[in-house]
Order: C-alpha cells, then structure tokens, then sequence
C-alpha cells in the first residue's frame, strides 16, 4: 500500500505553514469564512500564507459559499492553487468556475452520514478534481461544514472511494492513534486534518510528528 499524501488544514500562519511542510504535507488548507468551525482565518492572511508557500505544494482555500459568483469572488481575494467547496454549490456552478477559472483544482467535501452520501460522490465527481470526505453535517440550523474532530462512517467513505475514478481525501477525527485503521479502512489516496495535530488551537510539533510516523509505511 503507498503512503497517502497529507493535507494539514487549519493552518493559521507562515510559521504553521513551514512546519506542516517540513513536516511531510503536500497540501496546506486555509479555511475562509465558515458558519462555525475553530479553522477560520481573514483572506488578507490567507493570501499571505498561500503566497509563502513553494510550488510543490498545494493551497487548498476552503469556501463555504455555494453560488460561481461568490466562489470565485472569495478565490480573487486568496488566489490559493485549490478550491475546496465545503457546501453543495448551486445548479450550474461548477461548469462556471471550470469556464471562469479553468486553471484552478476543484476538490469537493462530501459529508459522510448515510448511503445517500454515495450518490453525492459519484454525481459531484463528475465535475471535480477530487473529493473529500468529512463529516460536517449541513442540515443543522448553523451548519457544521467540517472542522468537527468527529470521525464518521468508514464503510460508506471506503464503498465511495471504490466507486469514483478520481482522488479522495479523507477527514474528520484523524489523528496518530486512529490513522492507521483508517487508510486499512478506507485507502484513501490522501488525508486530512485539522484538529488532531493541534493543542489548544496550535499546530502542535509533536502530535504532527507522530501522525506521520504513524503512517509510515
Ligand atoms: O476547521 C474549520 O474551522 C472548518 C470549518 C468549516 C469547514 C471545514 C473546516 N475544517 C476542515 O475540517 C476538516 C476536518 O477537521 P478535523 O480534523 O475533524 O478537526 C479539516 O481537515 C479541515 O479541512
């Protein structure tokens, strides 16, 4: 089995972002505007960071908004190489953000919580680059877009990676004791985090170091 590749979300500064990277992770995740979650951080510095950041690795910019317009409004003022769309987005919004930012990634979450979410997957792949699988749940009064520290579902998260062609991610809860089980579980092609690798709101050198030992294999 090949090692996954790691995205580190939440990353809060330069300083948080060189250590994700010395770390081991391919991908840093900067979280805009969200209706809850400890992730967010001003687009001002979400520029900063995405512009510190060295080619070979991807800057993932999380939007909540749903509507081509505002997606790409937010991604004017970030200009990240990723965009991770942690809502549904609107009828017709992704043909638009392919015609209007065609060289920009689209990766989709889908919120793991009953069989219905394999149909999610496999219609939102179609038009995405790669899905991530988490474990908000978007039905409540403020929604929950991710950002959870919950773990969901394995077994519908691993029937979705075996039914789409393109990369899944997964997240939600990860951290150095569970991961393990989780890439036996699902064989994701990469994974992500956010809490598990922090204390009280920071990166926290020792947790990231041992999220990667322990998925050295
Ligand atoms: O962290 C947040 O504030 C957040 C808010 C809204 C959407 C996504 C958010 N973060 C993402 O959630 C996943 C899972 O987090 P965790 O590992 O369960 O704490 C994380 O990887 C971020 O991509």
């Amino acid at each position: 089995m090949t090692r996954p590749r790691v995205k580190v979300c939440c990353i809060g500064s330069i300083e948080e972002a060189k250590a994700a990277m010395d770390a081991g992770a391919s991908a840093l995740g900067l979280v805009g505007q969200m209706p809850s979650g400890p992730g967010v951080i001003g687009d001002e510095l979400i520029h900063r960071i995405a512009g510190a950041v060295p080619p070979p690795v991807s800057t993932f910019l999380l939007t909540s908004e749903t509507s081509a317009t505002d997606i790409i409004r937010h991604y004017k003022k970030v200009y990240t190489s990723v965009i991770q769309l942690v809502d549904k987005p609107e009828a017709g919004a992704y043909e638009a953000l392919r015609r209007e930012l065609p060289y920009v990634k689209l990766v989709q979450v889908i919120h793991v919580s009953d069989h219905n979410s394999l149909n999610e997957a496999t219609e939102a792949a179609a038009f995405v680059d790669a899905l991530l699988l988490d474990s908000g749940n978007p039905g409540l009064p403020v929604k929950v877009l991710g950002g959870t520290g919950r773990t969901h579902n394995w077994e519908i998260s691993r029937e979705i990676t075996r039914s789409v062609t393109v990369p899944v991610f997964l997240a939600g809860g990860l951290h150095s004791g569970n991961v393990k089980q989780a890439i036996e579980a699902v064989q994701p092609y990469g994974l992500d985090l956010c809490s598990g690798v922090r204390t009280n709101g920071k990166l926290d050198a020792v947790k990231l170091k041992a999220f990667f030992e322990a998925i050295d294999i």
